[in-house]
């Protein structure tokens, strides 16, 4: 079956989205109310965290503050996720039994999505919003994915999050030969190791939104727990709403220090949803190459000979505008979108 191509155009990110809420890729505008608003004394909030019918938010003026909400009858069917900027009304106080209510979402600028599960058929938004994506892969021990990788990376540039690789245990095992796969695609990559800050990852979730997704043992929750003091108390706090259990499959925004950004832990996402993408979007994440591909024919996949003879990536190469790494590092990460999720994770 033929994924994204030309005439699957890219307008059609947004009627992709589960909701109706509009996803604009790549573009850093300020979110904009979807619904005009009824609500004009509405408090603005981040949600950060989601559990059986409970929003738990933080409002901007006091993000310290956490307001568990329910969601307004209005909204219909929008989904609400972490990382959603909502407006509250209702009681805001944030006491033990205040209830809020979610009456608008904003339009998205970003949207992380994980792959459906054997008891969800749908393909589901888990995070909005973020800027960034930090893919957190081990050395060793276990040892990196491609695979993995590749299908993150995907899932950032379709989604509009930039993505940085996170290469952790570098005390176990050479960095330099997994991340020299991923140079060509200027990706910027941070390496830890046990017993050492993790100064480059700080940079990079600094003042920012950032989602840090991982397989199980890569040292996530280690690299959580550095970056956001007391990260175990809050991400109890909320995801455990209302009743104190701790859900440990659904993603958490946890505040980093001195109001400095969120980074938001996805504990159940382990694989990402690439069904619906247009290989186009991806490609389009790469500004120099998006004009480029307006030359290809109807429906290429941009993956070259033989099944893409034709790709107009090949001639960028050849009139040297393209370097053929830069290009052979792109096809790999495109040929994610064919390989079945199932066979990687
Ligand atoms: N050698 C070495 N071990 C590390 C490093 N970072 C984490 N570990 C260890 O790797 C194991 C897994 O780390 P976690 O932080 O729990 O990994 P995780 O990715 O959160 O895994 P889950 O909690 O299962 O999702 C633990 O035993 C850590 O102590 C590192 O940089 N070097
Ligand atoms: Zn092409």
């Amino acid at each position: 079956m033929a994924r994204g191509g030309r005439g699957g155009g890219r307008g059609e990110t947004s009627r992709l989205d589960e909701s109706d809420v509009r996803v604009r890729p790549g573009r850093g505008t300020r979110p904009r109310s979807k619904r005009r608003p009824e609500h004009a004394d509405a408090v603005e909030a981040m949600v950060i965290g989601v559990d059986r019918g409970r929003w738990t938010c933080a409002p901007d003026e006091d993000p310290q503050r956490r307001v568990v909400a329910m969601r307004a009858r209005e909204l219909g069917r929008t989904p609400v996720v972490v990382g959603d900027r909502v407006g509250l009304v209702g009681d805001v106080s944030g006491g033990e039994d205040a209830l809020a209510r979610i009456v608008r979402v904003a339009d998205r600028v970003s949207v992380l999505r994980r792959t459906a599960d054997d008891t969800d058929p749908y393909e589901r938004v888990v995070v909005a919003n973020a800027s960034h994506l930090v893919v957190v892969t081990s050395l060793a021990d276990p040892a990196p994915r491609t695979g993995f990788v590749d299908r993150a990376l995907v899932a950032a540039y379709a989604g509009g999050l930039t993505p940085v690789l996170c290469l952790t245990k570098a005390d176990l095992a050479d960095p330099a030969p997994f991340a020299a796969q991923y140079a060509e695609l200027d990706l910027p990559v941070v390496v830890t190791r046990a017993g050492v800050d993790p100064t480059g990852l700080r940079e990079v979730v600094d003042g920012r939104v950032t989602a840090l997704v991982g397989h199980s043992g890569v040292g996530k929750s280690t690299l959580v727990n550095q970056l956001v003091p007391d990260a175990d108390r809050a991400v109890g706090e909320v995801s455990g709403v209302g009743k104190g259990r701790h859900t440990s499959t659904s993603a958490v925004a946890l505040a980093l220090p001195h109001q400095r950004g969120w980074v938001i832990d996805t504990p159940g996402v382990r694989s990402f949803g690439l069904a619906h993408i247009a290989v186009d979007d991806v490609v389009a994440a790469f500004g120099d190459l998006a004009e480029a591909i307006e030359e290809c024919p109807r429906g290429c996949a941009h993956l070259g000979p033989p099944s893409d003879p034709e790709c107009a990536l090949d001639a960028e190469v050849a009139a040297g505008r393209l370097s053929a790494g830069r290009l052979e590092a792109l096809r790999r990460v495109l040929t994610a979108l064919r390989i079945p999720a199932w066979e990687l994770t």
